[in-house]
């Protein structure tokens, strides 16, 4: 059976000054489907889920995300869309609970509605019997999972994920993983997510799209873009390397730019 399209990107590029942030993208996303943005740092991923998100403007090309314009029908886009910035979207001083009736608000859910989505979500993410703690005694997993609360209190057709499991352990990042893929199988969502970890990309993603540049190096399954590169064997980080001219080790513990983003995190929570 034919799957729909539920984002299409054709000729997107935005400038920042004399950067070329995005030059000339095209690519489109399946209903249902898990899609990666890869690429080293700078090559243009976040500015791309930020004009799809309608949270930046575009310069050139066309952006429909459930068949709105983001140009055109910008609310349209923003009752159709969830999304998971890399900043912390909690307040650590609130619960869990009260995160969520504050975002249920935001989305404009009526008052009868509300109790019942918080416990639907509640329920979904795993966090029903921390809901009532504040967020600043839960784990780096738990937080993670109350983002993700948040962004589809309103069943969202499509989510975007901005890096979904940066800086967590091993265990908490399986877990968010099984989440995402509930969500897609069970909630038929869409889901467009970011991220600098080949296994992640690997496991969650049928399509994953090669950023460098502000270009998209290279597009499709892993075992298109394997095939691509002329060599059987090649694993994922290989692969990576084939086309964005480098390894991706951006996550290794330590490196300045995780140890940063976890520090405010942390900070951000008190
Ligand atoms: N608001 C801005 N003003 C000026 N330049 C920007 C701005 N946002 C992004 N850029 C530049 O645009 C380019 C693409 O940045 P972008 O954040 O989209 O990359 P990315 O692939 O998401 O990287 P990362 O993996 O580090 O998140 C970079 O050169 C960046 O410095």
């Amino acid at each position: 059976m034919q799957k729909n399209i539920a984002v299409r990107v054709e000729h997107l590029s935005k400038r920042f000054g004399e950067v070329q942030a995005v030059h000339d993208i095209s690519f489109d996303v399946l209903e249902g489907e898990c899609f990666g943005l890869l690429g080293p740092n700078g090559a243009g991923k976040s500015t791309t889920i930020k004009m799809m998100t309608t949270l930046l403007s575009i310069d050139e090309g066309v952006i429909e995300i459930a068949g709105h314009s983001v140009q055109k029908h910008p609310t349209h886009v923003r009752e159709s869309i969830g999304y998971v910035p890399q900043m912390l979207s909690v307040d650590g001083t609130l619960t869990g609970y009260e995160n969520l009736l504050i975002f249920s608000k935001l989305y404009g859910l009526r008052r009868k509605e509300r109790e019942e989505r918080i416990a639907q979500i509640l329920s979904l993410i795993g966090l029903e019997e921390a809901a009532d703690r504040q967020v600043k005694t839960y784990s780096g997993g738990m937080i993670r999972k109350l983002e993700i609360g948040q962004a589809i209190l309103h069943y969202p057709k499509v989510l975007f994920l901005d890096e979904p499991t940066v800086g967590l352990d091993p265990v908490a990042r399986r877990g968010i993983w099984e989440h995402i893929e509930k969500l897609r199988q069970e909630h038929h969502m869409t889901v467009i997510l970011t991220t600098h970890y080949m296994d992640e990309a690997e496991s969650l993603c049928s399509r994953i799209a090669i950023m460098n540049k502000g270009q998209i190096a290279a597009l499709g399954t892993v075992e298109e873009l394997r095939e691509k590169t002329g060599n059987p064997e090649a694993s994922m980080d290989d692969i990576f390397a084939h086309f964005a001219g480098q390894i991706d080790n951006q996550n290794q513990e330590g490196e300045f730019r995780n140890v940063f983003r976890n520090r405010r995190t942390a900070k951000r929570l008190g």
